[in-house]
């Protein structure tokens, strides 16, 4: 059984000699120094020391720079099994020494047992909503700061009757006097209810999980004995431990969508920080996380289709360094999401995806429940073979839609 984790790095370097700064790495980072150690000490330190695993030097990028990508394993014994640990150990001083940027970390089975992963993961949301043979839509809550509850709760209630299967706070809404979380919980679970007597279908309300890390446990529990039945989190101005203390709760019985405020802080340098596919797919699969959003590669905030298909890999993948976790995580393609890009969506991320819009649901020429219709009605004809343009022919909403924000060629 593999005892080490494996991190790969992208090094840009005009001059440098690659193998002595990965040797420089694997060592600085495990015992310190090695040629200064005496013999003897030298025995005894080896099952701490970092290997060099592979360099692959290339002389150009696209825009001309000189780099090698380098792979160095650490061994488990030197850090705690959980994901702060693992960061600091592998990119703690690391990632503010020259230009370099994390591109995977490969976990081996021995860390990965300290975690569960997903609870509910994309199987254990389908089974909430009964939904099993179709992408999921969900609706984000817009205009929420400075409302009350009964603002809040019409809102929930049109998007509700578009015929979503989620809703989700905005992710600026946090704790607050108006709309407190439990008491907005209650206001839009009872909005639900009476949605369900019109739709007839089920929906998870993720309500955002807010206030100082140490109150959020409770805080969730709140919210769930309120009637939560889902959360959202943000996950990288807390920490992936956090999410990975929430998810694993025995308490906590509710599935966390985790949103990804701050990741642009952190993975679009081509020569600094945490390439996307670990920072918003691996790690979050492994905290916990039963859905993630991302930005896609055509709405309003874009990430590149190459970054955001490494994130669907990561986040769905059966054969990778998931150890005994086998729960998926739902990818959430978000931003500038409308009717009109549904068939990429489907297209590049298939069956297993939750389409996700705020303004293209709340912007619809119809209002917000014509907003969710006309999504209903996109994800249907594209599932039947049909084109949007036909099926706009007997869908009024999908119609308005498309005739407010096209359909992307
Ligand atoms: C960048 S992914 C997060 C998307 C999000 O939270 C959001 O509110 C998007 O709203 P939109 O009106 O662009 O659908």
């Amino acid at each position: 059984m593999k005892d080490h984790c494996v991190a790969t790095y992208r090094l840009f370097d005009d001059r440098a000699d690659f193998h002595k700064k990965a040797e420089g790495i694997a060592v600085g980072l495990t015992v310190g120094s090695w040629t200064e150690l005496p013999e003897a000490r030298k025995a005894e330190m080896s099952k701490h020391l970092g290997k060099v695993i592979s360099i692959e030097e290339h002389p150009s990028d696209v825009l001309g720079e000189r780099y090698a990508d380098i792979a160095i394993a650490y061994p488990d014994i030197n850090f705690s099994p959980d994901i702060p640990a693992l960061l600091v150990t592998a990119f703690g001083k690391l990632s503010m020494d020259g230009r370099i940027k994390l591109l995977d970390i490969d976990f081996s089975d021995a860390f990965t047992a300290s975690f569960q992963g997903p609870k509910y993961g994309i199987d254990g949301v389908r089974e909430l909503l009964g939904v099993h043979d179709r992408p999921l839509l969900m609706s984000i809550f817009k205009s929420v700061i400075g409302h009350d509850l009964a603002a809040l709760k019409e809102q929930f209630y049109q998007q509700a009757l578009g015929g979503v299967d989620l809703i989700k706070d905005d992710e600026i809404l946090f704790e607050n006097p108006l709309t407190p979380i439990d008491m907005r919980v209650r206001a839009c679970m009872e909005a639900a209810a009476r949605a369900e007597q019109v739709t007839g279908k089920k929906l998870l309300y993720a309500v955002n999980l807010t206030g100082s890390t140490f109150s959020l446990r409770e805080q969730a529990l709140r919210a769930i004995e309120a009637g939560a039945n889902a959360l959202l989190f943000n996950v990288l101005s807390y920490g992936y431990d956090v999410l990975h203390g929430l998810s694993q709760d025995p308490d906590i019985t509710v599935p966390i969508a985790a949103h990804p405020a701050l990741a642009g802080a952190y993975y679009p340098a081509r020569e600094h920080g945490i390439a996307a596919p670990l920072l918003l797919g691996k790690l979050m699969r492994l905290a916990g996380a039963d859905l993630v959003l991302f930005p896609s590669p055509y709405g309003s905030v874009t990430m590149p289709k190459e970054e955001t298909q490494g994130i669907r890999h990561a986040l769905t993948s059966v054969n990778n360094s998931f150890g005994a976790i086998h729960k998926r995580s739902f990818p959430v393609p978000s931003a500038g999401i409308h009717p009109g890009l549904v068939p990429f969506i489907i297209q590049d991320f298939g069956n297993d995806v939750v389409v996700n819009a705020g303004g293209g649901i709340h912007g619809h020429p119809m209002g917000t429940a014509s907003g969710g219709h006309a999504f209903v009605d996109a994800i249907d004809a594209i599932l039947k073979g049909d084109t949007l343009e036909a099926r706009a022919a007997i869908s009024e909403p999908l119609a308005a839609a498309i005739g407010l924000w096209g359909v992307k060629k």
